[in-house]
């Protein structure tokens, strides 16, 4: 079967504003859509990444988590990693006291997650203990300069060699123009609708997730979504 062809790109204002009447007109709540966005995650690198081809003993994943929604996904993506039968482990320095974030953070450690107090000093380790880097660090909400700690995570994350998935955008990247000297993950899962970065993206996989928007919210703004195959959460586009 062919692949599909590439759905219409969207830009930052955009890709709020899609979020935005999700949340207000159609009565979703952030934590319905961020586990199916999580969901995907996490199905779309198990179909990339199956835990038979990590060259580790055990299909270990380390997953960052940055402050906002994005983080979020990452925190739903490593539980269900978790039960699909990897060894997840949770790098999440800035924690927002908001309810939502804090039982997705119980959650994982109840099923037995670890959360490392300190990020690997040097990409090297990141080499030797992880076969694959999830990045949750940032969304389709992140601008400016990276702030601290993210910087350092960030430029210690473009050293390693392992493979990198990154969810919604790869983190550090502007949402329209991307970054040619940031992260250049090995796998994009894009949310809802590629954002128009995604076009820069030259890693191997390039999956589709989050299959939740209404046929009349992807008519207004007029996004193509290609048709997800039969009951799959997540659709791949490269
Ligand atoms: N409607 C959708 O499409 C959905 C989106 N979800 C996720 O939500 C994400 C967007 O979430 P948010 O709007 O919370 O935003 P992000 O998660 O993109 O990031 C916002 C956070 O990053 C910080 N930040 C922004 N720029 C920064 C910088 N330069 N340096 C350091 N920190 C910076 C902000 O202070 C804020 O805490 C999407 O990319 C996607 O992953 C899903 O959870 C659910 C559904
Ligand atoms: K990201």
């Amino acid at each position: 079967m062919g692949r599909p062809s590439h759905p219409q790109s969207g830009c930052q204002q955009e890709a709020q504003a899609i979020d935005q009447e999700l949340f207000t007109e159609y009565k979703f709540s952030v934590d319905q859509l961020m586990e199916l966005a999580g969901l995907s995650c996490a199905t779309a690198i198990a179909k990339a990444y199956p835990p038979g081809s990590f060259t580790k003993p055990q299909p270990t994943v380390l997953v960052v988590c940055g402050p906002g929604n994005n983080g979020g996904d990452g925190l739903v993506c490593a539980r269900h990693l978790k039960l699909f039968g990897y060894e997840p482990t949770v790098y999440y320095p800035k924690r927002p006291s908001k309810a939502l974030f804090e039982d997705l953070t119980t959650q994982c450690q109840k099923m037995d997650i670890p959360f490392l107090p300190e990020f690997p000093a040097e990409a090297m380790l990141i080499d030797e203990l992880y076969g694959l880097v999830v990045d949750a660090i940032f969304g389709f909400s992140f601008q400016g300069a990276v702030r601290e700690p993210f910087g350092s995570i960030l430029k210690t994350l473009a050293q390693v060699t392992v493979p990198i998935a990154s969810i919604d955008i790869p983190s550090g990247w502007d949402v329209e123009k991307g970054n040619p000297d940031g992260l250049q993950p090995d796998m994009l899962i894009s949310l809802t609708a590629p954002k128009a970065a995604a076009r820069h993206f030259t890693g191997r996989y390039h999956f589709l997730g989050g299959r939740f928007v209404p046929a009349a919210l992807e008519r207004k703004y007029g996004l193509n979504l290609p048709a997800y195959p039969g009951t799959d959460c997540t659709l791949q586009l490269m």
